[in-house]
């Protein structure tokens, strides 16, 4: 069910790596297995095994898949569409994503009740859509930094696939965001690294 880990199987498949798919059921608690946190202390997924080489954090995980295998480089190399996709791929996982992450929910749950998640996840996550339309209005193409897909798609294809599925957000007045959306279903890197269609997903999944 991971926003986070939807982001590096697409990279995945992009590169047309082959990889072992390890699931940690995130409701069930696994992410806090002694196990577990002896890859990634914090308890979050995703984490990559590569040989000797662990590494727990999407973004990191990205780019050291990007230098290692350079076939479908994820960021451009003109250098304004490279901050560009810098700065909304930070947007996104360090202004969006953490606000609604489980242990946030669960803490919300707990603390404040349940009836509050949705209404939180709705205001924060709508408040970051609209940013998101503005930083991106004036770069897009095809996909949200011109015509090929760069790092930031990797990012943004999973925060609106599983918030609109999630949380059943009206995205009629985010139309820039909406076409992006719809551009990435099209393509069988997204459509194959969908949280619903990995092998551990109950027939019900979110993400
Ligand atoms: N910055 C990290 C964030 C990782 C993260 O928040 N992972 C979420 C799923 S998308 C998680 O494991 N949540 C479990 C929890 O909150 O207990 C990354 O990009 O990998």
């Amino acid at each position: 069910m991971s926003s986070c880990s939807f982001r590096v199987r697409i990279a995945l498949n992009l590169k047309g790596l082959k990889y072992e798919y390890v699931p940690v059921n995130l409701l069930k608690g696994e992410q806090r297995s002694p196990e577990f946190l002896k890859l990634n202390p914090i308890g979050y997924v995703p984490v990559l095994v590569d040989g000797d080489m662990v590494l727990s954090d999407s973004l990191a995980i990205l780019l050291y898949l990007d230098e290692k295998y350079p076939q479908h480089p994820l960021l451009p190399s003109d250098l304004r569409r490279k901050a560009i996709n810098l700065q909304v791929t930070n947007t996104i996982s360090s202004g969006i994503q953490p606000l609604w992450n489980l242990g946030v929910m669960d803490c919300i749950k707990q603390k404040v009740g349940q009836e509050e998640i949705v209404p939180w996840v709705q205001c924060h996550v709508r408040k970051g859509f609209a940013a998101l339309e503005e930083l991106l209005k004036d770069h897009a193409g095809r996909y949200a930094t011109g015509d090929e897909v760069f790092l930031v798609d990797l990012f943004l294809a999973p925060q609106l696939h599983s918030t609109i599925k999630m949380f059943n957000l009206d995205m009629t007045e985010f139309r820039l965001l909406s076409r992006l959306n719809e551009a990435y279903s099209q393509l069988p890197a997204f459509q194959d690294a969908l949280p619903e269609k990995q092998p551990d997903a109950p027939s019900s999944s979110t993400a």
